[in-house]
């Protein structure tokens, strides 16, 4: 025997009913007894309460009570054949005759009681229940129309009966014995007392009818039929990520419905659990969905954690103070205070130190929490043993339910980590011994926050999202979020990692959502969308969606974009760079920022900072963390300059050839930048602070390749008009070199404490002589390469490799 319940939206139209009707022949088409319980349609309780309420005021109740029956009219005269209409329809009027009766008999009183609202409310049921069970009949179905006013036997508690359950089951079975071949359809909520009045089951009411139902005749199954897939992971409103989970054992459900969920309210389904009986969620609008099992256990095969749930707003209450410390009783008196008062404890922390308990409670009942308090332990607060108790707003509570959480060892460590790297503070944490549920208290701002990083961080199979914000859409901004766009399937699948674009910026424009920029039309929703640029403003923004996992992408050559990154890692951004301009700074500012990065668990990587898209940041610090030593670096660092004295033949002027290099993407915003050697000497300068050398810019020697009206040139157009004026010059150069079979080359070098870069005329046996296009090489002699150096070689600037660079770095940032 399956019982299958209905709620009011899985009965609230044409189509549901239908999809109930089918539901019901597929159970009896597998030889499988059945009966169905249903709640009033979707509406039509609350429409029937406000009703009640109008009439005892005096109010029209007319027009309100013909909305509700021209609806169900309007259904039989949809779901049954003309022959069939009649008779159904007399039913339901009879059921609005009486209903008119009731309201006008409030009318008249001018009061409702609650014995009259249960009443009313009772034919919402009657209603849906004697349609349904027309239009089964229709479709060969056996039904019977029970109504549960006759089976269901309650105290007169009325809007909240408690049920004789003995009775109830006796009362249910000598039905089920009665109608041995058919389909009762019982309607759910609704009870009477011993004197016949109608009462009703409060809260989930349908659900605990068809528990009852269910447990009086032994089922196998309850089926709750809905409008959602099951018990989520997290509240999908705001876990945009959250999935509906597979199984769960009665515990589980119980306890994330405590915290909010509101598929089932697991209280009503007691007498279901008390029998060992499943209890199955399914969606109505989903069908071949395979929804929420419910059971005794937990299933080892599903994830240890199964939900994360929480409560929006809770106050924080600490009572403290020398007195309590090895007192006992104390809490015992604590407690007893707060229950006299009706306060519902929320959550208890007490440290084993015992100088203070904290409890969370809803912010209605913090006063009176605060208050029962200073009346129970007044003389200690005289006597100064306990300090007044305080009481915080503004928190909320974030628990994370799983029944096999208790054998996982390191899941609280992965949970606090989630959420130290994403900012978030905690308050305080409880965890029950049962180890059920472990709860944190976190500040109301950070709650969505905390609840999708810890989300990410606890479910394996789904995608882990990085919440970017780039800053620079210019050669290489550009190409990375192409780049971005057309692998993000590619990342999904393999990396399982989604890149939420949730801000955009350059010197003109800027954007920022929390739902994301498209990584394909980035372009038109910042024109669009985008409002004037404004570094502050665009970094306040990124701040106050306070999203997890952030990273912020520098793709621009500014001082000042590179002037925010502490403030940054101080909001727990992580941050990815090709600007070089931050480690070029200082060397204390060099130094304190990889402190302040570690303080706040962040993330810096700059890879493309030395190289592009080569790996030689990385690869120094794997020679370094593996214990080798540094005795020399030799390399060519500037793409620019390297493209210019590869393809510098002769057939056209050197100036011509930088042209070139800049519409080839190699150079610097600025080319001025590589062709004085700063851009090189930058790199080198970070090479040699990434070896530990505490070395400034002006300790880098740099001999000049270009003539000194050159270097004067005020703008690069003017640049570019020196550079023709100089021919002569570098016509020179390169004939002196080719003269003696040699080629040019610009070598950075640091070796003894000393970085320096020169002008090179390299001949055929120099390691550095085969280059081209815009290669870059380093050669780290080290103790373990003394002979044979490492060396790294190929392109080291261009927008393709530059971005490929930047993306592998953010990659990196995930795989935290
Ligand atoms: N070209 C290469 O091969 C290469 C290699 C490695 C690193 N890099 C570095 O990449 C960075 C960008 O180079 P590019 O060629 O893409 O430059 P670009 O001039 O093409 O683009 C710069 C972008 O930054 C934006 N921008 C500048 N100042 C800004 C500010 N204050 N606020 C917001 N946005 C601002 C601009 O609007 C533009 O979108 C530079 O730091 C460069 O050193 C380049
Ligand atoms: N402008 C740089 C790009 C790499 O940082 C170069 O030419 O090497
Ligand atoms: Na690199």
């Amino acid at each position: 025997m399956k019982i299958l319940k209905f709620g009011g939206t899985s009965v609230g139209s044409a189509q549901s009913i239908s999809t109930l009707v089918q539901l019901v022949k597929e159970q009896q088409q597998q030889d499988e007894a059945v009966a169905v319980v249903c709640s009033a349609m979707s509406g039509v309780t609350n429409t029937l309460l406000q009703l009640v309420t109008e009439a005892s005021e005096g109010k029209a109740y007319v027009t309100g009570l013909k909305t509700i029956e021209d609806r169900h009219f309007g259904l039989v005269r949809t779901l049954l054949e003309v022959k069939h209409q009649n008779v159904a329809l007399l039913g339901l009027r009879l059921y609005f005759n009486e209903l008119e009766e009731l309201l006008a008999g409030v009318r008249a009183l001018g009061e409702a009681s609650p014995r009259t609202s249960d009443r009313v409310v009772a034919y919402g049921e009657l209603c849906s229940n004697y349609t349904i069970a027309h239009v089964l009949r229709q479709h060969g179905v056996n039904a019977v129309f029970a109504d549960a006013r006759q089976l269901i036997r309650t105290d007169s508690h009325h809007g909240k009966a408690a049920v004789d359950e003995a009775l109830t089951n006796q009362l249910v079975k000598d039905f089920f014995s009665r109608h041995a071949d058919a389909v009762p359809v019982f309607t759910g909520f609704i009870a009477s007392d011993q004197h016949g009045n109608t009462t009703t089951l409060g809260r989930g009411g349908s659900d605990y009818t068809a528990a009852l139902v269910g447990a009086a005749v032994g089922a196998d199954q309850v089926q709750i039929w809905t409008d959602v897939d099951g018990f989520m992971t997290a509240d999908p409103r705001l876990v945009k990520r959250a999935f509906p989970l597979k199984q769960l054992s009665y515990n589980e459900a119980i306890e994330l419905s405590y915290f909010g969920a509101k598929v089932v309210h697991p209280p009503t389904m007691l007498p279901a659990i008390a029998r060992g009986i499943p209890i199955i969620v399914k969606n109505t609008f989903n069908p071949s969905f395979s929804g929420t099992a419910i059971g005794p256990k937990s299933s080892v095969n599903c994830s240890l954690v199964k939900g994360i749930t929480s409560i929006p707003a809770i106050s924080m209450l600490t009572v403290q103070g020398g007195g309590m410390v090895g007192y006992k009783g104390f809490s015992g008196r604590l407690f007893s205070a707060l229950a006299q008062a009706g306060v519902n404890v929320i959550l208890i922390t007490q440290a084993s130190s015992e100088h203070s308990i904290t409890l969370a409670v809803s912010p209605a009942e913090a006063q009176a929490a605060s208050t029962a308090i200073e009346a129970e332990f007044r003389y200690e607060l005289l006597s100064g043993r306990l300090s007044k108790p305080s009481v915080e707003e503004g928190y909320s509570v974030m628990a994370v339910v799983g029944e096999n959480m208790k054998q996982a060892i390191g899941l609280s460590g992965k949970l606090f980590s989630a959420l130290g790297r994403s900012g978030v503070n905690i308050s305080a944490i409880a965890q029950g011994s049962s180890e059920l549920n472990i709860s944190v208290v976190v500040s109301s701002e950070d709650l969505s926050k905390a609840l999708n990083s810890v989300h990410d961080a606890l479910f394996l199979s789904p995608v882990k999202t990085l919440n970017v914000f780039c800053c620079g859409t210019g050669n290489i901004g550009a190409t990375l979020l192409r780049q971005l766009a057309q692998h993000q399937e590619h990342l999904q699948t393999s990396r399982h990692l989604r890149i939420n674009l949730a801000g955009v910026c350059n010197s003109r424009q800027m954007l920022c959502n929390r739902d994301g920029i498209s990584l394909k039309n980035w372009q038109n929703e910042l024109v669009e969308h985008g409002e004037p640029a404004s570094l502050e403003r665009f970094m306040e923004q990124a701040a106050l969606l306070n999203l997890p996992n952030a990273v912020f992408l520098d793709n621009t050559g500014s001082t000042d974009v590179a002037g925010v990154y502490r403030e940054l890692f101080g909001q727990s951004f992580s941050v990815v760079t090709c600007n070089k301009i931050r480690n070029c700074g200082t060397f204390s500012d060099y130094h304190k920022d990889k402190q302040v990065v570690r303080k706040y668990g962040v993330d810096y990587y700059y890879e493309t900072n030395v190289g592009a898209g080569l790996p030689v940041i990385k690869t120094l610090h794997d020679l370094l963390i593996s214990g080798d030593q540094v005795l020399k670096i030799e390399a060519i660092l500037s793409g620019t300059i390297s493209y210019l004295f590869n393809e510098y033949r002769g057939d056209k002027t050197f100036a011509a050839v930088v042209r070139e290099a800049q519409q080839s993407g190699f150079t610097e915003p600025d080319p001025r930048d590589d062709l004085s050697g700063l851009d090189f000497a930058r790199k080198m300068l970070i090479l040699a602070r990434e070896t530990g050398l505490p070395v400034e810019l002006q300790d880098v020697q740099i001999q000049p390749i270009l003539p000194e009206s050159c270097t004067a040139a005020p703008t690069v157009e003017a640049f570019y008009q020196e550079l023709e004026k100089s021919e002569p010059y570098f016509a020179s150069l390169k004939e002196e070199a080719a003269a003696s079979g040699k080629v040019l080359r610009y070598i950075g070098s640091l070796e003894g404490g000393k970085v320096k870069i020169e002008l090179v005329m390299a001949s055929p046996e120099h390691p550095f002589f085969g280059l081209s296009g815009s290669d870059n090489i380093i050669s780290f002699t080290t103790d373990r390469y003394r002979l044979n150096p490492m060396v790294v070689k190929g392109p080291g600037a261009g927008a393709e490799v530059t971005a490929a660079g930047v993306l592998a770095d953010l990659v990196r940032v995930a795989a935290y």
